[in-house]
């Protein structure tokens, strides 16, 4: 019989801790909402020390979640268990993941403790963990650059008290594939009762080896994967949860292992944290990128119109990206437009599918072709929910090179209109100028980003901005804006994290 892999998903953690990926309480809930729909096995949901909004949020998710296990990290900290525990129990199967670092740079520089206090601390937490739940997990962190044998009597004391997974991080992405997984083998033959617990990996990014070391982890006899969607986490990243369930699934000739996840969604799930976060994948990244399934030179495109499989080791629907067998514009009717919403995952109410439909008529007067991430725009797929919500109703950019822009704005808010004029050296600059007199907000922006979405001189551009508001560094909300105009998606795109800003 194939080895089951379980499927440890820290997008919402470990993910989350990549700079500018920071979501809020209505984001991760939606993302974790999707991470079941792919059958994760494992959410790690936040780490809830680390603010009371973390804990709320991993709260809320555990209470959301009914097919996934709902996990959060605590250092070897009493008071981050008791949290971490307050946060997780109502899930379904709530996990408490603990760890404390092992390797002599760890111990000496950031613990400054001896190894036999690292020994008794693990001891005591994991077994103080166990009084509160059953499913405990607990990391080495650095585990990859610390000596061996003291790695082995820290795994011993963390089973024999109680922890039922048991994981071997590497932390800064420093070992190569044949090191990682003899480093699995000697941890399961120098340790007793490795065959009664999960052996699991977290392998970083740092020399582009984390997909590979956790591939040949698993042929050592890991049984689950941490990963992320799109790779994304500290530094350069996590091992991608993509890439490891579709080599496991293409290869299975070679790993006979098989996941619980659906494939089919992996796409939408990408797509989702790409706008959530306003963080894009390179068009070259594996199974999701824009290119991962184009083929641009002539004897490549004679091959494929051959047979696929020349030059396609899997397909595109396979990880749900839907073909294009239909072309939508302007001459599109509402059942092609619904039939390729369905393909891309998304089933709307008739309410919403109506507002959607009249919305991509004046596109495709605007736009000769309609592509998928068009479509996605259309519909908002991050919609801001609230009672605040600032709409977009005019602007008017008077611009030249030899004098100051002025922008004049108009707003809605419910029922009330507002209008103001500011004057700065672009236009940009001069809406947003104008956005902050109606509102009020002290915003300061600390990133902005413009992108073709599509290509061709007609393209929708998309803008994302990372704004702070008030004064406080401490959340940065990202807004995001579709247009066909650039100085249109800045505006929506701004006042998009405003609405957010004002509704969470
Ligand atoms: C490899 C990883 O990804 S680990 C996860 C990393 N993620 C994060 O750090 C994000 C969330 N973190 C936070 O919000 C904060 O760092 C907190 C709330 C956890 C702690 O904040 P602070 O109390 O202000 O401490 P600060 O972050 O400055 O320093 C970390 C402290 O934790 C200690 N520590 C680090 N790891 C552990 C551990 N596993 N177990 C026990 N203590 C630990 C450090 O030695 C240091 O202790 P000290 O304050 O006595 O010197
Ligand atoms: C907490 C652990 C698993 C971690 O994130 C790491 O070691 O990178």
């Amino acid at each position: 019989m194939s080895k089951q892999i379980r499927i440890f998903d820290t997008t919402l953690r470990d993910g989350e801790q990549s700079p500018g990926c920071s979501m809020n309480l209505s984001e991760k809930i939606e993302v974790a909402r999707q991470l079941e729909t792919l059958g994760v096995d494992i959410i790690e949901a936040g780490f809830a020390i680390a603010s009371p909004g973390d804990a709320a949020a991993i709260a809320t998710i555990a209470n959301t979640v009914k097919n996934s296990t709902v996990c959060s990290l605590a250092r070897c900290v009493e008071k981050d268990i008791d949290v971490a525990y307050s946060s997780v129990k109502d899930a379904v199967d709530p996990r408490i993941h603990v760890f404390l670092a092992t390797s002599p740079v760890h111990m000496e520089y950031k613990l400054k403790m001896k190894p036999e206090e690292v020994l008794e601390s693990v001891a005591h937490h994991v077994a103080y963990t166990t009084k509160l739940l059953s499913n405990v997990e607990f990391s080495a962190e650095d585990a990859t650059r610390s000596d061996w044998d003291f790695l082995c009597r820290v795994v011993d004391v963390a089973i024999k008290n109680g922890a039922t997974t048991i994981n071997i991080p590497d932390t800064t992405g420093y070992l190569t594939p044949d090191e990682y997984a003899n480093l699995i083998r000697y941890i399961r033959e120098h340790v007793d009762g490795t065959e009664n617990i999960i052996l699991s990996c977290h392998n970083h990014n740092d020399l582009g080896m984390g997909v590979a070391n956790s591939l040949a982890g698993i042929q050592a006899g890991i049984g689950q994967v941490e990963c992320t969607i799109n790779g994304i986490g500290e530094r350069a990243g996590n091992a991608s949860l993509e890439e490891i369930v579709m080599a496991l699934k293409t290869r299975k000739d070679f790993f006979d292992a098989d996941t619980r996840i659906d494939t089919t969604q992996i796409y939408r799930s990408s797509r989702m944290i790409q706008t959530i976060t306003g963080v894009p994948v390179a068009p070259t990244k594996p199974i999701v990128g824009a290119n991962a399934f184009a083929h641009e030179s002539g004897i490549h495109q004679h091959g494929v119109l051959n047979n696929k499989s020349t030059y396609e080791i899997m397909t595109p629907e396979s990880v749900g990206i839907p073909q294009n067998a239909i072309v939508l514009g302007k001459h599109s009717g509402r059942h092609a437009f619904e039939a390729r919403l369905k393909d891309l995952g998304y089933t709307l109410s008739k309410e919403k599918i109506d507002k959607a439909f009249a919305k991509f008529k004046v596109l495709a007067d605007k736009k000769k072709v309609i592509k998928d991430r068009d479509l996605e725009a259309l519909i908002g797929v991050v919609p801001v929910s609230g009672p605040v919500r600032y709409t977009l109703k005019q602007y008017v950019i008077n611009s030249g090179n030899t004098i100051s822009t002025t922008a004049v704005v108009k707003m809605t808010k419910g029922d009330e209109e507002f209008e103001r004029a500011a004057l700065s050296d672009g236009p940009i600059n001069a809406s947003y100028a104008a956005i902050n007199k109606i509102t009020g907000l002290k915003i300061e922006l600390q990133d902005y980003s413009l992108r073709a979405l599509t290509d061709g001189q007609d393209a929708q551009s998309e803008a994302v901005v990372k704004m702070t508001f008030d004064g406080s560094e401490d959340e940065v909300v990202t807004g995001r804006g579709v247009s066909v105009d650039i100085v249109e998606a800045s505006i929506k795109a701004y006042i998009n994290g405003i609405n957010k800003y004002l509704n969470s």
